[in-house]
């Protein structure tokens, strides 16, 4: 099958400077693909080439490609991509406020994205659909008439949320959207984001430092070091058993393998003989406690056949 989105060659330079080298990157249908890497290693001006939302004296070169966009985006002038930004392509970012208009109502702003579109039949029809986006989102049909300064930074993003999905993309982006919330609401928009996406067969391309989260929703992965993608793969198999030296620095700095100190990471999926004694009771256990860490099969006893998760565990004796 097609992918959804494909970014070959992709270059982006500031005056003589080369920031992002020669990136190669693609999404499968319904693919959630992870792009992680420390901080100043590229990721938000990759995400920005294909947004075709880069500051005006960064240039982009080499190519990206959407389903059900004829056009090549790199190059796309603003009228093209604004056609593509909140159809085919959406995104949520770190900060709400950016992505809302603090003048209008909830409810007229999610209309609007798709009057603009035309995937509503009339306002409407664009009004229904926005009650049951919000209800998706788990925000009551009050907050249609609340203005974005009427609502929490948690209830802001799931109405970001509720707006890029609006018009059932095919491409999701988003760029740490939960590192600006509280912990207690961390959790659910990650789940709304996997389940919004999953509800739509959309694909999702997910930025972030935060290597938990990316298990906790992504099934590929690929990292970033001085603008470069060094390794990818299935989050198991780079988690597990990372073939780059910085890959493994940075599972090492990661909470994945610190924090509380009954909880330890079993690096592969068998637990190497002799780390634990015989008769331990494994159990996962994810910070995080979404719908899809809640799958994660439980196992016990001493003879691994199978660990599924890739998340902190705890070990406790029998
Ligand atoms: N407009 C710009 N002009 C010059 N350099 C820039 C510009 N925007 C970004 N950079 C540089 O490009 C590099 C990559 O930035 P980018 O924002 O993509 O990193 P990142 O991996 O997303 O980091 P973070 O996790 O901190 O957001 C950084 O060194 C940054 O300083």
């Amino acid at each position: 099958m097609n992918d959804v989105l494909s970014v070959r060659g992709l270059t982006v330079t500031v005056r003589d400077k080369t920031l992002v080298s020669d990136v190669d990157l693609t999404v499968g249908p319904g693919e959630r693909v992870g792009l992680i890497g420390e901080s100043g290693s590229g990721k938000s001006l990759t995400a920005l080439s294909v947004l075709g939302l880069l500051p005006e004296d960064v240039i982009a070169s080499g190519s990206v490609r959407l389903t059900g966009v004829e056009h090549e985006l790199i190059g796309a002038d603003e009228r093209r991509m604004s056609r593509v930004r909140g159809r085919q392509l959406a995104m949520v970012f770190q900060e709400p406020m950016t992505a809302l208009n603090p003048t209008m109502r909830i409810g007229d702003q999610i209309a609007e994205a798709m009057l603009i579109h035309r995937t509503a039949s009339g306002r409407g029809a664009a009004r229904e659909s926005a009650v049951e986006l919000l209800d998706r989102v788990q925000l009551p049909a009050e907050t249609l008439r609340a203005y974005p300064h009427q609502l929490s930074g948690g209830q802001r993003q799931r109405v970001v949320l509720a707006l890029a999905l609006a018009n059932d993309p095919a491409l999701l982006i988003c760029d740490e959207p939960t590192t600006a919330l509280d912990v207690t609401v961390q959790a659910l928009v990650l789940d709304l984001i996997v389940k919004g996406v999953v509800a739509r067969s959309s694909a999702l391309l997910f930025i972030t430092h935060d290597l938990a989260v990316v298990a906790t929703v992504c099934e590929r992965v690929l990292v970033m070091y001085g603008g470069r993608v060094v390794e990818s793969g299935p989050v198991g198999e780079v988690f597990t058993r990372p073939r780059h030296r910085y890959t493994e620095g940075l599972l090492a700095a990661s909470d994945l393998e610190t924090g509380d100190r009954r909880l330890t990471t079993i690096p592969g999926n068998v637990p190497p003989a002799g780390q634990f004694p015989s008769g331990c009771v494994f159990r996962t256990r994810c910070r995080h406690a979404t719908e899809v860490c809640a799958t994660t099969p439980d196992w016990s006893g001493s003879e691994a056949t199978g660990f599924a998760c890739h998340h902190p565990v705890e070990v406790a004796h029998v």
